[in-house]
């Protein structure tokens, strides 16, 4: 007998947001009803077709979108992930009189600067999504260049130099740093790069918390620089690495501690498709072994910089490719890229005894006069060659 063939497929968290933001959820992530808030129009028995009565539902979809956010919220920290995803606007609310109002809520306040910029991103996304929609992206991929080889380029150069392929960072400013540097020409950073001896180059699209653009990416990829570029953003959703991609982006950061496992999954697959390599991001053991089970992770990154604190020590790099975590890279080749704080050429040899295979700079470079003759220094000789 032919049989009906139901697959199931895991929708990722973006995916689940965006779709259960247009229902009424209400009925289905109702808390217990004790302690489900009665509305305004409940309450005062308004009927269909008034004014009141839209608002009503108006505001029947506001609780719903709320109680999507703790759900979301919920699935993240089930997965030990400490950033959430959107402020968990909602209870407490408080009925008084014929009205309802919204008491302080402390929850609404981000806890670290990684959730304050995840926070922004979600609504600047959203806005600029409205702008460009998915499916303009689509076509404009059809009239660019395809993407190049990232994880090749990091892999020759180490082979070429014997010391760790090297991502040099575009980042005129940071949270933690401030202002990095002043005279920010980003192609010519990008030419002095890759004159320098970088493999590959990482560009910060970020405005608000690091002075980076999708412009920047734009030019240095239509001033003919050949290193394949890494879209440094923080990507809480698909259409930013189509956007990403459009701009001439040959791989993508994806971040352990923002991002929920089928949110990689799904993410990767997307980079695969249009031909993008992914760099995913840990801080911790926790978030290496989630992001070792993943399927087809070929690159991963060890940002010794705490993203909430800021601290920074190299020490993580080791500690997360010893023992076992460190067999498992091996057995699946899995390229390790050392990301932050490296200044100096006994940095890089301590990373690269670590076992790195390449390594992610920035601020050491970038404050240098000559960006690119910085890296002769960083890595004790001339890479160019
Ligand atoms: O400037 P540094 O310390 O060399 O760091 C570069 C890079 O690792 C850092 O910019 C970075 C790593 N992961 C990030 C995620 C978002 C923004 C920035 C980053």
């Amino acid at each position: 007998m032919e049989g009906l063939c139901l697959t199931l497929q895991p929708i990722p968290s973006s995916a689940i947001q965006r779709r259960l933001s247009t229902f009424n959820l209400h009925n289905r992530l109702t808390r217990p009803s004790s302690c489900a808030p009665l509305r305004a129009h409940q309450k005062s028995g308004i009927t269909e077709g008034s004014d009141s009565a839209l608002e009503g539902k108006v505001s029947d979809v506001k609780i719903s979108e709320q109680e999507v956010n703790i759900y979301q919220n919920e699935v993240v920290e089930s997965q030990g992930i400490k950033i959430r995803r959107r402020p968990p606007t909602g209870p407490p609310m408080h009925y008084v009189g014929p009205f309802e109002f919204r008491l302080q809520n402390e929850g609404n306040t981000p806890r670290n600067i990684l959730e304050e910029i995840v926070w922004h991103k979600d609504k600047e996304v959203a806005q600029m999504k409205e702008r460009k929609p998915l499916y303009t992206l689509k076509k404009a991929l059809d009239n660019i260049p395809p993407a190049q080889d990232f994880i090749g380029a990091l892999r020759s150069a180490h082979q070429r130099t014997g010391l760790p392929g090297l991502i040099a960072e575009v980042k005129k400013a940071s949270p933690s740093r401030g202002i990095l540097r002043e005279d920010f020409n980003p192609v010519e950073i990008a030419q002095a790069y890759e004159k320098g001896g970088a493999a590959c180059l990482s560009v910060l699209t970020d405005d608000k918390y690091f002075k980076g653009s999708y412009e920047n990416l734009q030019a240095i990829r239509e001033a003919g620089v050949k290193c394949p570029l890494l879209l440094k953003e923080f990507i809480v959703e698909a259409w930013q690495i189509y956007y990403g991609r459009s701009k001439g982006a040959d791989a993508v950061l994806l971040i352990a501690s923002v991002l929920p496992d089928l949110d990689i999954k799904y993410m990767i697959k997307i980079c695969k498709i249009l031909g993008m390599a992914t760099l995913v991001e840990v801080h911790d053991e926790r978030e290496m072994d989630r992001v070792l089970a993943i399927e087809g992770v070929e690159l991963i990154g060890i940002n010794n910089r705490n993203l909430e604190t800021f601290e920074v020590d190299l020490g993580i790099t080791k500690k997360l490719l010893e023992g076992e975590r460190g067999e498992l890279i091996r057995q699946k080749d899995i390229l390790v890229v050392g990301e932050s704080g490296l200044f100096t050429p006994e940095d890089i040899a301590f990373v690269q005894e670590a076992g790195l295979k390449a390594v992610l700079v920035g601020e050491s470079l970038i404050k240098q006069s000559d960006p690119g003759k910085a890296i002769s220094t960083l890595f004790g000789r001339d890479i160019s060659e």
